[in-house]
């Protein structure tokens, strides 16, 4: 395994077409495209990585599975009379599908889904209550309470919120939003903002592989059904209008993020945690997406075959 990441890095290091780091965020324009690591974790514990793997990125869209997960543990089944669990084929930040289904986002993946999943569990309370639960949960799932908002992308995000407020407030209006907005978009810019490295979300994906538990630390984080039913909507809605390409690259549940992290799980054997800066179009990372491509090649790992 050391082997197949070590030849992954080597060759990604030797691409010249990185992609566009994201700008829209002011704050993540400035990260070095040149950057690429690789981390997988297997439910025996061991973690192995290669290049940048214990930089910290902004973790952005990826955060969206873990409000998921939390929404789900909280409120069960309820959660899906707050979001769909539908692809949407459109951008992260797309309005348009919320007009025709009368503001009910499609899934909890794209911007419009994750802004209602965080409504819906603040259940009341102030942000603050909610990002303790939110930071304390990810410091549970990673076993490593280092891990931190980074508050200047979070204000950059808040500061540049006029596409993500129309999405919140276009929701509102149809009563699907039930929390003050610039409230509730508080808290998503600052799950957004959380910054991992790739051998920390790793390890924080350890739990989609093997059902719902640790098998590591022992510890139960979600019911199998549960998981199972996550992994499914990360195949399906990880990668917004770019999800069908993911599936035939790599066929593997997923989830990106303009920060240009990848968590991927392959159920079983390992979750594996890609970085590198730079975006294809649709907002994916390129060699990201590139190096799980070859880790698949390398390894067999897909759901699609044995
Ligand atoms: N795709 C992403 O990672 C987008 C998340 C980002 N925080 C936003 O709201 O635009």
């Amino acid at each position: 395994m050391q082997q197949i990441l070590d030849d992954i890095a080597a060759e990604m290091a030797s691409e010249t077409d990185h992609g566009k780091v994201a700008d829209y965020i002011p704050q993540l324009a400035h990260v070095d495209p040149n950057q690429f690591g690789i981390a997988i974790a297997t439910p025996d514990g061991q973690v192995y990585a290669a290049g940048n793997a214990s930089t910290l990125f902004s973790i952005q869209s990826i955060s969206k599975v873990f409000t998921l997960t939390i929404g789900l543990g909280k409120l069960g089944d309820g959660i899906w009379t707050h979001v769909g669990r539908e692809p949407s084929g459109d951008p992260f930040n797309s309005i348009t599908v919320l007009e025709y289904e009368s503001g009910r986002p499609r899934n909890p993946f794209i911007n419009a889904g994750a802004i209602a999943v965080v409504d819906a569990i603040m259940m009341g309370h102030e942000p603050k209550a909610t990002l303790g639960e939110i930071l304390r949960f990810v410091h549970f799932i990673a076993d490593d309470d280092s891990i931190r908002f980074d508050h200047k992308v979070a204000a950059s995000e808040m500061q540049h919120r006029d596409r993500n407020a129309a999405l919140a407030h276009f929701m509102k209006s149809f009563g699907h939003i039930k929390h003050d907005v610039d409230k509730v978009l508080g808290v998503y810019f600052h799950q957004c903002s959380i910054a991992m490295s790739c051998e920390q979300l790793a390890r924080a994906g350890l739990f989609l592989v093997s059902n719902g538990v640790n098998q590591h630390t022992g510890v139960r984080v979600i019911n199998a059904q549960q998981s199972r039913r996550i992994n499914s909507l990360m195949m399906m809605c990880g990668h917004y209008d770019g999800a069908g390409e993911f599936a035939y690259r790599v066929g593997l549940p997923g989830k990106s993020g303009v920060g240009g992290g990848i968590l991927t799980i392959a159920p079983g054997k390992g979750s594996i945690a890609v970085w590198s800066p730079g975006l294809d179009h649709v907002g994916n990372s390129k060699l990201g997406l590139k190096a799980l491509e070859l880790l698949v090649q390398k390894t067999g790992w897909s759901v699609f075959s044995n």
